[in-house]
């Protein structure tokens, strides 16, 4: 034996040493037989397959999560006839059911001709990185709900009525259809304040936002504090006789939840006054028409003797 080849076994002697004594798992695939030429022992740590089960690329593509399989082998089979080295991410089935997963960082190896000769690559375990991802995209998703929401009562807030009155304000435009808007105000809620104690004015707000929240019931429907104790319904594709129905519907509910207001100037009962407001949405007018015109009217019904609604 020359010293070069020893030196090449004991090299090889090392490489192989080094490979698998990391976490991440090498493996080889031979291009013309799609077959392992080689997979690292820690794989059957990591997936509890033994070595010797990984034969071909139908056990790799087995062991994918059905979810992920048409996507990762599409691209990765694409980008090996390319020749171009990518990596995937994708959950790999364990012997135990469960899933793990998996970042495969993939190079292509191309003989002298240019022509594909094999893929060699490491398996990563990306679980802990993925846990943290979706926990950060769970936060994010909780933090932007929130960011629409009021805080006391659990109504959409201010931003999110705006936001929801531009795309429905658009949405109409398109189709032609009707947006309403209704608002209400509870009547005389200083007295209630004044009466019960703030907190117990907290708790009704609540109440009324539970109330009123059941009495306009289509999914795009959108209930919101738009300040104070004032509130304001968004109705979209909806027009007069509907609103004013979904307005005396509002009064109704409220009247049965038989709110005690013995402080109120207009019955013993907790009230509401509405303005309702509907338009055709068109380029010429803009949604705040909608709520400046309703506030005018809920204004009216302020003036006429609250408990009612005003809806011309
Ligand atoms: N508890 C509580 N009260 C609030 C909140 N926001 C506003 N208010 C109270 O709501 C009351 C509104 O008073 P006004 O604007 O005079 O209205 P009102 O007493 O309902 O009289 P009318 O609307 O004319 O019937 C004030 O006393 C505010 O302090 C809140 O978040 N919690």
């Amino acid at each position: 034996m020359s010293n070069d080849t020893a030196a090449m076994i004991v090299d090889s002697a090392v490489y192989k040493t080094l490979l698998e004594s990391t976490l991440a798992i090498p493996w080889k695939i031979d291009w013309e037989t799609l077959r392992f030429a080689y997979i690292g022992p820690q794989i059957e740590r990591l997936l509890g397959w033994p070595q010797g089960s990984w034969l071909s690329i139908d056990d790799w593509v087995e062991r994918m999560h059905p979810e992920d399989r048409e996507r990762v082998v599409n691209f990765c089979v694409a980008q090996s006839k390319a020749g171009i080295d990518h990596e995937a991410d994708y959950r790999a089935l364990k012997a135990d059911g469960s899933y793990v997963w998996i970042r495969d960082v993939v190079h292509v190896v191309r003989d002298d001709d240019g022509e594909v000769e094999s893929l060699i690559g490491f398996m990563f375990d990306i679980s802990e990185r993925k846990q943290t991802e979706e926990r950060l995209l769970r936060l994010q998703r909780e933090l932007e709900a929130l960011s629409y929401q009021d805080g006391l009562t659990g109504a959409a807030n201010r931003r999110r009525l705006d936001a929801v009155l531009e795309t429905e304000w658009a949405s109409g435009r398109r189709s032609g259809r009707p947006l309403s808007l209704i608002m209400l105000d509870i009547d005389c809620f200083k007295q209630y304040n004044d009466r019960f104690g703030h907190l117990a004015g907290d708790d009704c707000l609540r109440r009324v936002v539970e109330v009123v929240g059941t009495s306009a019931l289509r999914p795009r429907d959108l209930l919101a504090r738009f300040g104070g104790e004032e509130f304001a319904l968004v109705l979209p594709e909806t027009d007069r006789d509907a609103a004013l129905r979904v307005a005396q519907r509002c009064r109704a509910l409220i009247a049965e939840a038989a709110i005690a207001h013995p402080a109120s100037e207009v019955s013993p009962l907790l009230t509401l006054s509405m303005g309702v407001a509907t338009a055709l949405p068109s380029d010429v007018v803009a949604p705040t028409w909608l709520l400046e015109t309703a506030d005018r009217r809920l204004y009216r019904a302020k003036q006429g003797g609250r408990d009612r609604i005003v809806a011309e």
